[in-house]
């Protein structure tokens, strides 16, 4: 057919720069999604000396994550991702062939997210969760409080203790702490915009420092992963049982180096803390704006606990309202609204009928594929019960639906950030009455959306919650 030598439709683009221009102005995700609207579900954009392909739809996803998954799995690497070799360690850059990526995998999945790890660090992580909860009991009761913040320490605690059984962070206290300062630092280095991968004849320069900038966070990182480890190796061989006993038994098995360690251990927080928190964050937000719907979840959560003062993970799996709550929320207001870019590892792939050339960066928009209104009715709206008998899940096998990506890149913490929404979920809705602070209303809820790597609130939500006795 014509299609299998066509390049898809695209906006012109201008010398040398190619289309970087047609992409500002907006939040990216919506200028792809304005610019989708004009040339289609499947098109090219030329970003400085590189191709890309923009995917809008869900038929075309599922060629992408599905049909070709084997093939577009490589990660378009940032010139400032290169540093201290992290590309070569860090799940998030290796392509999904390389036997390292395949052995990080293995043991995310074996240890960590397993029905059997998550059932051993379920008290732990029931526990984390409770402390977050008091935190807004003791420190916020009739307060007006930024909850996401608040989230994402208490989330933070939570995975590093079932990492490494420390605390990293002071619930509370209303502000960014060291290591999420330095998680924030390298994914703000790492997004904003750079020559050097526009035009990588340019990257030796370093034009704009954003290399040498990440060189000094992400050493920061590793000096506290470093320092974490040293504690543990200087406690005399003490055993934990947690994810950093099974890794340095892996170390000392030769499977595993210490920076690669360091680089997982920093995947994890980087990848697995802020999206979760903002998922909880934009609930809030559009719980508040829709007093019916947030009456609704309360209805379910007093049917089903009763009396019971706080939810246990037991109980979430009885919270079928809920669940479609957060799913609608993720297909709202997705934290990672064009994942992180694939590219064709080979030739031999195709999207929508278009051939998809070896080192074409494969962009998916799954904040336009979940607005799609030829997928979704009144696509723009918060409507929890368009989920009710669809059959879908968050594992994206229909990719109408897939807030965690799908396929050999799926997240790899679904299982374990599916639970801890809706454990957090409940408990805060079940806990506390919410309401907005003094004088606003729910339409002044801001719903505007800022892009980073995740869809952050241009203005955080802030809620003043009230203990509720059972
Ligand atoms: C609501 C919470 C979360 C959402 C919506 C989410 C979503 C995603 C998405 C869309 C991807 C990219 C998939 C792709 O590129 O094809 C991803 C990758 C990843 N996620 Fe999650 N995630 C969440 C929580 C977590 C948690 C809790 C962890 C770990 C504890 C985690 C660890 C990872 C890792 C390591 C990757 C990289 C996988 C790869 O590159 O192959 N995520 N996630």
């Amino acid at each position: 057919s014509r299609k299998t030598t066509r390049r898809p439709p695209g906006p012109a683009g201008i010398p040398l720069l190619g289309n970087i221009l047609d992409i500002r102005g907006a939040e990216l995700h919506h200028a792809l999604a304005n610019l989708a609207r004009q040339h289609g579900p499947i098109m090219s954009l030329k970003l400085g000396t590189s191709n890309a392909i923009v995917v809008s739809s869900a038929a075309s996803a599922n060629d992408a994550l599905h049909r070709y998954d084997h093939i577009l799995v490589g990660r378009a690497i940032n010139d400032a991702g290169r540093v201290l070799g992290n590309d070569e360690l860090s799940m998030l850059w290796l392509p999904s062939t390389s036997p390292l990526f395949k052995r990080l995998r293995a043991v995310c999945n074996n240890h960590l997210f397993s029905a059997r790890g998550l059932g051993a660090t379920r008290p732990l992580r029931e526990g984390k969760i409770r402390e977050m909860v008091d935190c807004f009991r003791t420190r916020f009761a009739g307060q007006a409080v930024d909850v996401g913040s608040v989230v994402l320490s208490g989330l933070l605690n939570m995975m590093s203790n079932v990492l490494f059984s420390e605390d990293v962070t002071d619930l509370g206290v209303d502000q960014a702490q060291e290591l999420q300062m330095m998680i924030n630092d390298t994914i703000n280095e790492i997004t904003k915009p750079n020559v050097s991968d526009l035009f990588p004849v340019l990257a030796p320069l370093d034009l704009q420092g954003r290399r040498r900038n990440n060189e000094v966070y992400l050493k920061k990182i590793y000096d506290y992963m470093d320092r974490v480890i040293s504690r543990r190796q200087s406690a005399g061989g003490e055993k934990k049982a947690d994810f950093l006993d099974v890794l340095l038994q892996l170390h000392a098995e030769e499977q595993f180096s210490f920076e690669s360690i360091n680089a997982f251990l920093m995947d994890l927080f980087v990848a697995g803390t802020a999206t979760t928190a903002i998922t909880v964050q934009w609930t809030l937000a559009e719980l508040l704006r829709h007093p019916e719907i947030m009456s609704k979840v309360r209805a379910e959560l007093q049917e089903v606990l009763g009396e019971k003062e706080h939810p246990d993970e037991s109980d979430v799996d009885k919270l079928p309202y809920l669940r479609t709550v957060a799913m609608e929320i993720m297909r709202l207001h997705p934290p990672s609204p064009l994942m992180m870019p694939h590219v064709a590892m080979a030739e031999g792939a195709e999207v929508g009928g278009y051939p998809v050339p070896k080192g074409t960066k494969v962009i998916i928009n799954v904040w336009a594929v979940m607005r799609d209104p030829a997928s979704w009715e009144k696509p723009d709206e918060f409507v929890p019960e368009r989920f009710q008998g669809k059959g879908l899940d968050f594992r994206g096998g229909d990719t109408v639906f897939l807030p965690f990506g799908a396929g050999r890149r799926l997240c790899p913490g679904l299982p374990m950030a599916a639970k801890s929404v809706m454990m957090i979920l409940a408990s805060l809705l079940h806990e506390f009455e919410w309401s907005l602070p003094d004088g606003m209303q729910p339409c002044d809820v801001d719903l505007r959306e800022k892009f980073t790597t995740s869809i952050n609130m241009v203005t955080p939500i802030k809620a003043v919650p009230r203990p509720i006795c059972h």
